[in-house]
């Protein structure tokens, strides 16, 4: 139960609260129930795994919770601010601002190198970390002069992972993030998003269809046709290093 004051019942503050949230998106005669009633909250500082089969709801949840998308019904608040009554100039500053996006590939500027990658989000933002202390942190520093082409897809993807918390967001935002990349580099990626999860405090929710992943996660949120179906908190998290798939 969540009060006025953002604290729930354990005394975590929520950072984002959703309440019966549905998305139906019309095609034509069909109209497709990406989401159907979705209530959760997402805590300050937690590491959230939302799971679930292709075609579930999930990037659909993640858009609506980045101001990406918008639901069809139902209220989604971000800390004070209501997303449902926000217009697309207040979407933009909202994502500007608090969020930071990791998506499946990774969109780095094949023309300018990792360290320039991130530091076209630091020369914009309010309160940037420095361009190579975010590479550091995704442990790619010493890769700071390289062209994307010179880097491995999972070098890339910590590139994107660092030019995302650049702008030190409040929030990390990260669609199937290994999607495209092996066990091995899968596993790099996500102790680079557990690292500044730890590190920086930043609230971070990961997508994946992928079960094994939930264990490094504090809590798993599970979607099933539109709906979630489950919701654990993992009292004993596993680091990412000690996953396997
Ligand atoms: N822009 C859109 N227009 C029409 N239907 C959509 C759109 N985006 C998503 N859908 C539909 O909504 C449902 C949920 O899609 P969503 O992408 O949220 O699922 P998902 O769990 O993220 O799947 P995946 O793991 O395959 O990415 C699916 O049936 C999908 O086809």
């Amino acid at each position: 139960m969540v009060h006025c004051n953002g604290m729930d019942a354990t005394n975590q503050t929520a950072v984002f609260r959703a309440v019966d949230v549905a998305k139906i998106y019309q095609m034509g005669e069909v109209a497709v129930h990406a989401l159907r009633g979705v209530t959760m909250e997402l805590y300050e500082h937690e590491f959230v795994v939302l799971l679930g089969a292709s075609g579930s709801g999930k990037s659909t949840l993640l858009n609506i919770l980045g101001g990406l998308d918008v639901p069809t019904s139902g209220t989604v608040h971000y800390e004070q601010k209501e997303l449902t009554a926000s217009d697309d100039a207040e979407l933009t500053l909202y994502r500007r601002e608090n969020v930071g996006f990791v998506f499946q590939f990774y969109n780095l500027i094949p023309s300018l190198t990792a360290r320039e990658n991130v530091e076209l989000i630091t020369e914009i933002a309010k309160s940037p970390m420095h361009a190579m202390d975010a590479l550091d942190l995704v442990r790619m520093k010493e890769r700071a002069n390289h062209f994307p082409a010179q880097l491995s897809g999972g070098e890339q993807q910590r590139v994107a992972i660092a030019r995302a918390i650049a702008k030190n967001p409040k929030v990390l935002l990260c669609d199937e993030p290994t999607g495209a990349l092996d066990v091995q580099t899968g596993i790099i990626v996500l102790e680079a998003i557990a690292r500044i999860n730890h590190e920086l405090g930043t609230t971070t929710a990961v997508i994946t269809h992928n079960a094994a992943i939930s264990k490094m996660a504090d809590r798993v949120i599970s979607l099933s046709d539109g709906q979630i179906s489950g919701v654990e908190v993992n009292t004993s998290k596993i680091a990412a290093s000690e996953l396997s798939w």
